[in-house]
């Protein structure tokens, strides 16, 4: 029988690209460098199936190919917000993303960031690698405490609720939630958290915020000059969800103006390019976009990614399909 051919646009932890050969006809893009819209086309006509990633930019114009041989986008990844959903519903694309297998992963990395924006964790280390440290005192580099504070979560979906776990369960955080529909109160009551009628109402009582919703145009400027001001001035600002869910140019002023007390990103609008409203900013926390970056997850992503290509090619429908 004849393999269907699959291309992938980065490379892939060896286990998963070495299995993926197994089954089809697999060209890698062994340069490793984000595709251009081109790029991007081509594969779309030459290949059944294309298995982009969160660097791809599918918009309208990757999206521009009317005698697309491709069927299903299988994206390596669970935002697939980089894909314009009504160009790729207009091709007749399959679209699938790789829930769960990251959520613990990319949780952790919130609770980093949260933990080393409160605790001034980069500040230290800078001035440690400076050759600046003189040593303890009882007034250098004092931090605020994270156990027992409140946490307002954005997006209680996956990724959210195994924040809201490590938080609550694990430094007695008292939480409060946002969330685009109403949460099963039995899931609520998992973490004793409280859902709040909105993002407006949710900000002022929170001593740290962490992002969990998608991106995309529907959440982009989320978080905006007028929603930091919202915020309690000793509060932080957490974001692994995407960079355009925070105005960035806004957030840089409220760091540097001490609207707000700090902020932990794990990822911006346009990255790898970083906002210089942001670079200079002692109060941020920035790490380039590790959430999922664990062998575990890295793995568990690809492999599923081959789960929702198997139930493709049977005929069957994805177990991930988003569209
Ligand atoms: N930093 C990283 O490496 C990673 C980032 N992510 C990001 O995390 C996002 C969330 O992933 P999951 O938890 O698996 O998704 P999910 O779909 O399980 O949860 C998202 C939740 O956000 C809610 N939501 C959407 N818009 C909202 C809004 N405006 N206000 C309040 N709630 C809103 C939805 O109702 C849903 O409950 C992904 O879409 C992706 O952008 C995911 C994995 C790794
Ligand atoms: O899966 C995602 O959405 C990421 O951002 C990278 O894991």
């Amino acid at each position: 029988m004849v393999k269907p051919s699959v291309f992938v646009t980065r490379r892939w932890p060896a286990a998963v690209e070495a299995r993926l050969a197994e089954d089809y006809d697999v060209v890698l893009n062994t340069g490793d460098k984000p595709l251009a819209a081109p790029e991007l086309r081509d594969a779309l006509k030459t290949y059944d199936a294309v298995l982009p990633t969160v660097t791809d930019k599918l918009g309208a114009e990757a999206l521009d190919v009317p005698q697309a041989r491709a069927r299903i986008l299988a994206n390596y990844g669970v935002g697939y917000s980089h894909i314009d959903e009504g160009c790729a519903r207009d091709l007749g694309l399959t679209v699938t993303n790789t829930p769960d297998v990251l959520s613990e992963c990319t949780a952790d990395i919130a609770m980093t960031l949260m933990l080393m924006a409160a605790r001034r964790a980069s500040e230290g280390e800078r001035e440690l690698r400076n050759g600046q440290w003189s040593g303890w005192r009882p007034t250098h580099l004092i931090g605020t405490k994270v156990s027992g504070k409140t946490l307002g979560i954005i997006g209680f979906g996956r990724i959210g609720q195994e924040m809201a776990k490590r938080a609550h369960h694990g430094f007695g955080m008292k939480i409060l939630v946002q969330n685009r529909s109403a949460v099963d109160p039995k899931v609520l009551a998992q973490f004793n958290a409280t859902q709040v009628e909105s993002v407006d109402a949710l900000l002022p009582q929170c001593d740290f915020v962490s992002l969990h919703c998608p991106g995309g145009p529907a959440n982009r400027h989320l978080i905006n000059g007028r929603r930091l001001d919202l915020m309690k001035q000793d509060a932080f600002l957490i974001n692994t969800a995407r960079g355009e869910v925070v105005d960035e140019h806004a957030l840089g002023q409220a760091l540097w103006f001490d609207v707000i007390a700090g902020a932990g990103l794990d990822v911006y609008d346009g990255e790898p390019r970083i906002n210089p409203d942001l670079a200079g900013c002692d109060n941020l926390v920035m790490l380039p976009h590790l959430g999922s970056a664990t062998r575990e997850a890295r793995e568990a992503m690809g492999f599923r990614v081959l789960d929702n290509l198997d139930d493709f090619f049977a005929g069957r429908t994805p177990r991930d399909r988003v569209i």
